[in-house]
């Protein structure tokens, strides 16, 4: 049997870059088109699994071919945070986050041939230092948090801000790769 093609439901390049560091190319890479808003009162876990499902669902899925999708919420206790869309939103993020405990929870979704949907959630604990003016306004100079989930990159800089980190390193940029192996794998995607 020839292998499955895959379609990775994402416009993150970071989502292309972790499946590359296992060696998986997608076939095809679609934007899931969909909104983003969280329901009235909805919890992190539950809006990020939801988001996943969404995101794979509305991907055109070929019979052949698997769809992966994923989506990383960055939440303190409740509250769902929102991607820093501007410098303005960066900046009110990373006051929250400075100094503080929070929780990076990637949701990820696989479609295999069959149409049967497989999900995963992974939460991950990311404790920043507190953080002076100086290294707010330095973070955003370097516009590398800038459309990103809480306003940080944990691949770049922001990494050195970050006291620790107690989960998935893969989760908090965006895709867990143990999680997403065993997705892959249960819908009979090869990987080795
Ligand atoms: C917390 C964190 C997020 N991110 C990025 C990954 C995602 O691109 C983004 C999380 O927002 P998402 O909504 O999960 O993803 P996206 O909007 O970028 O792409 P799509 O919905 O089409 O899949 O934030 C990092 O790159 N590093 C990090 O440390």
């Amino acid at each position: 049997m020839t292998a499955p093609s895959l379609v990775l439901a994402s416009s993150s390049p970071r989502r292309r870059d972790l499946l590359a560091r296992i060696g998986v190319t997608p076939t095809r890479i679609s934007s899931p088109d969909i909104d983003e808003s969280p329901l009235k009162g909805e919890l992190p876990r539950a809006y990020a699994l939801r988001l996943a499902q969404a995101k794979a669902a509305a991907v055109a899925r070929a019979p052949d071919e698997i769809v992966l999708a994923g989506d990383t919420t960055v939440a303190l206790g409740r509250r769902i945070l929102p991607p820093a869309e501007d410098e303005q939103t960066q900046r009110k993020l990373l006051g929250l986050l400075s100094g503080r405990r929070h929780s990076c929870i990637s949701a990820i979704c696989v479609i295999d041939r069959m149409g049967t949907a497989r999900t995963r959630m992974v939460e991950t604990v990311v404790a920043f230092k507190r953080l002076s003016e100086a290294e707010v306004e330095a973070y955003v100079a370097s516009g590398e948090g800038l459309g990103k989930a809480g306003g940080y990159a944990i691949q770049g800089r922001a990494e050195a801000l970050i006291r620790f980190v107690a989960g998935s390193h893969s989760g908090v940029i965006g895709l867990p790769l143990f999680e997403t192996r065993a997705l892959l794998l249960a819908a009979g995607y090869p990987l080795g």
